[in-house]
């Protein structure tokens, strides 16, 4: 209540004094003499008017009679200690002794006046009183605006989100606020006196330290930094922070010994702050992360890839190297996908990745170029042969079963290559490229590498002309069927024809299946272009089956996407049917990788097709990836020895020897053998000698119209009839 009275505000206002005595005639004579002396007085006559205005009014000081009727001094002061303690007692009173003195004192009083009092001593007295009340009460003012002012600012800087630092001249903390330990553990007090590298991540000691020394730093001009501050205890837990800091200019910071108040006395140099910026920093790491990388693989994505391969290509460049671009796509990927669910996809396309990373070097760069699609970036490659031993490693890796919980799936891999700088200058020439030979895979049986060729290329415009002319091709059959003789190799007599597709382009004259059969596969138009082909075919054939060659038999290629189908053998099967050729003397060619591809569904279908009398035979022998455990169980009946390994055998006996193990094999497994691509006699008598069963090649003749054929046909059937 006291604190709620009207107080003197300032030194300068006269001193409110109250006199208190039960004698009006002695109030009124110490009134007029304080009055005289410029006091603001107030007068109680007896003691319970003083206590009636200490309830009311303030005062500075009050001049208490000690005896009075009712309530007495020692009352009136028990009422001023307890409703104004602030307010000064001077005790006027007749009362001389000891006892009383002391007690009036012990209450609270200041000062002892005698009645009757000499005025100029008691004017001196109540001078003194004031003058050592207004300083008390000026000291307390400031003491209170101190104490406030310093909660205020210590409330300021230990709420700051940020950490609030001091650090002498040899950059120890001399003051920290509490902000430390909610963020990094540490108490203020046991940071004081350390060196701020105490807490700094040791990579970012030397920034630090630079940032602090550097010569234009000012309070004007900051340095502000990213750097790691560890956490108590566990040191690799360190947090981000971006740190402010400045000198302090001498003039801006007076006080400045013992800034912490813990004695150490160091003097603050530099002033800072630290904000934490973890999150912010973790957030743009993922968002980073997620800009150039795969989440599911963890890999980089295209675009970090195609960073890397543009860096490469200009490094390659200058220091004059060759660099690989392999472009992979899963076989059967999409089969296992759909069947087994996307989990079983994702978890697939994760351990994939864990086997093909475990087969790079440090530097290579492997990336998820989208869905089942990988590339991978090999620098510094001295020849082929290192990037074909890794395309081998790759495909080797993928071959091993991958086990989905209780699913044991089988997959493989189509790699194309493209060698800076021969298949391409730049990168996307590079990455095209290495598709278009991996497409080159895919459609002659997967599972296989191949280096990209000019011959493969064909530049997207003219790829959009020839796709629309091969679509008007079929409209208007514009696709002959040739063939090409399979001669018995002991009697010289053909016992098969090759069928091969040709195109008479009506302006570029006729093409071969190089030029438009991989574009037909891209297409889906291998479909339609297989069924003209083989009801073609087997007209043709069927005809001169009917006319007297009634072994002869039609070997037709089949492209893996068609052997896929899951009606390949229906479909097949009602195309003879419905040319009325015999299926005994069909045989169909299909490559190694197909049957690997899928050897469970594929063994099925040679099965029913085998079952049939369909002859099924293995084209391009020895180029592709088979196990022999496999090809002993399935019902095959030839082997095509490939072109390359005939071609050998020019070479002399060490380099066909390949040939003679494939023929051998072949015996072993008592299966027809045809070897193909046979140019010359040397090559005929070779493998005339070796056992081989029939030959095929430019040495009998190339692939002819079905009018040359049926010439061809005749002759035979008239020399057959002169010499029989
Ligand atoms: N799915 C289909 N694929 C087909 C069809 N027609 C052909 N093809 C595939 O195209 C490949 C290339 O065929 P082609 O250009 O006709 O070449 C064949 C022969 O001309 C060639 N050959 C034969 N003998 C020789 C020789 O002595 N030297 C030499 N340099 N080349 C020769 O080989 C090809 C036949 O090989 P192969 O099939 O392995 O017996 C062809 O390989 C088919 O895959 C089709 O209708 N559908």
């Amino acid at each position: 209540m006291a604190s709620e009275l009207t107080k003197r505000t300032s030194p300068s206002e006269a001193a409110r004094i109250l006199v208190v005595d039960d004698e009006p005639r002695l109030v009124d004579a110490l009134a007029s003499l304080l009055n005289s002396c410029g006091y603001d007085v107030t007068e109680a006559y007896g003691g319970n008017q003083a206590c009636e205005l200490a309830d009311t009014s303030h005062y500075d000081l009050a001049l208490i009679d000690l005896r009075m009727p009712e309530v007495d001094g020692f009352a009136v002061m028990a009422h001023f200690e307890n409703r104004q303690p602030e307010c000064g007692i001077i005790v006027i009173s007749g009362e001389s002794s000891f006892t009383a003195v002391s007690r009036a004192l012990r209450r609270g009083a200041l000062d002892y006046i005698r009645k009757p009092y000499d005025p100029e001593e008691l004017i001196a007295t109540v001078k003194g009183v004031v003058g050592k009340q207004t300083l008390l009460k000026a000291h307390e003012d400031v003491q209170g605006r101190l104490e406030k002012s310093e909660a205020l600012h210590r409330y300021i800087v230990n709420s700051s989100p940020d950490i609030v630092f001091m650090l002498d001249a040899h950059g120890r903390f001399c003051f920290i606020n509490s902000k430390i330990e909610s963020l990094l553990g540490y108490k203020p007090a046991e940071l004081c006196g350390k060196h701020f590298r105490h807490i700094l991540d040791d990579r970012d000691v030397a920034r630090g330290t630079y940032a602090l020394n550097a010569p234009d730093i000012s309070a004007d001009n900051p340095r502000t930094l990213e750097i790691r501050l560890k956490t108590r205890g566990s040191r690799r837990a360190n947090r981000y922070f971006e740190v402010t800091a400045f000198p302090i200019a001498p003039q801006s910071w007076t006080h400045n010994s013992n800034t912490q108040g813990d004695g150490s006395g160091h003097k603050a140099c530099y002033y800072g702050t630290a904000r934490d910026v973890t999150e912010r920093k973790e957030a743009e790491a993922f968002i980073n992360f997620q800009a150039y990388h795969d989440l599911l693989t963890r890999l980089p994505n295209r675009a970090l890839f195609k960073d890397r391969l543009e860096l490469a290509i200009t490094h390659a460049r200058r220091a004059k190297q060759k660099l690989a671009v392999m472009f992979l796509d899963l076989d059967r990927f999409k089969v296992i996908n759909d069947t087994l669910g996307h989990a079983m996809g994702d978890r697939l396309l994760q351990s994939v990745t864990q086997r093909l990373e475990g087969c790079l070097r440090k530097g290579d760069t492997l990336s998820r170029f989208g869905g089942d699609e990988f590339t991978l970036l090999l620098p510094s490659i001295h020849g082929k042969e290192d990037v074909s031993q890794i395309a081998r490693k790759l495909i080797k890796t993928l071959k091993a079963p991958f086990q989905l919980d209780e699913h044991q799936v089988f997959i493989g891999v189509s790699i194309g290559i493209a060698v800076y700088p021969e298949a391409g200058s730049n990168m996307d020439q590079l990455i095209q490229n290495a598709d278009i030979a991996m497409y080159h895979v895919k459609a002659r049986g997967k599972d296989s590498y191949r280096f990209f060729s000019e011959s493969m290329s064909i530049d997207s415009t003219h790829r959009l002309d020839l796709e629309r002319d091969l679509r008007m091709a079929l409209e208007r059959s514009e696709l002959r069927v040739f063939y090409q003789p399979q001669v018995c190799a002991s009697t010289n007599r053909i016992v098969g024809l090759e069928a091969l597709v040709r195109w008479q382009h009506p302006e570029r004259g006729l093409l071969y299946p190089r030029d438009f059969l991989g574009l037909a596969e891209e297409t889906k138009l291998i479909g339609q272009l297989s069924e003209q082909v083989l009801n073609q075919a087997c007209k043709d054939v069927g005809h001169w089956v009917r006319s007297g060659h009634s072994d002869l038999r039609l070997a037709v290629n089949l492209s893996p996407i068609e052997v896929e189908h899951p009606r390949f053998v229906e479909t097949l099967i009602e195309r003879i049917n419905a040319n009325d050729f015999p299926p005994g003397n069909l045989e169909i060619e299909i490559t190694e990788n197909v049957i690997m591809n899928d050897l469970e569904q594929i063994s099925q279908k040679l099965r029913e097709l085998a079952s049939l009398n369909v002859r099924i035979a293995i084209d391009d022998f020895g180029t592709g990836y088979s196990s022999l455990n496999y090809i002993h169980r399935l019902p095959i009946h030839t082997l095509k020895v490939d072109q390359s390994f005939v071609k050998a055998i020019r070479n002399g006996a060490d380099d066909a020897c390949i040939v003679n193990a494939i023929v051998a094999m072949a015996h072993g497994l008592k299966l027809q053998i045809i070897a193909e691509g046979v140019e010359t006699i040397k090559q005929l008598e070779y493998l005339r000698a070796l056992g081989c069963h029939q030959i095929q090649g430019f040495f009998y003749g190339p692939a002819q119209s079905a009018a040359d054929i049926n010439n061809l046909l005749m002759q035979t059937r008239l020399q057959n009839a002169v010499s029989g």
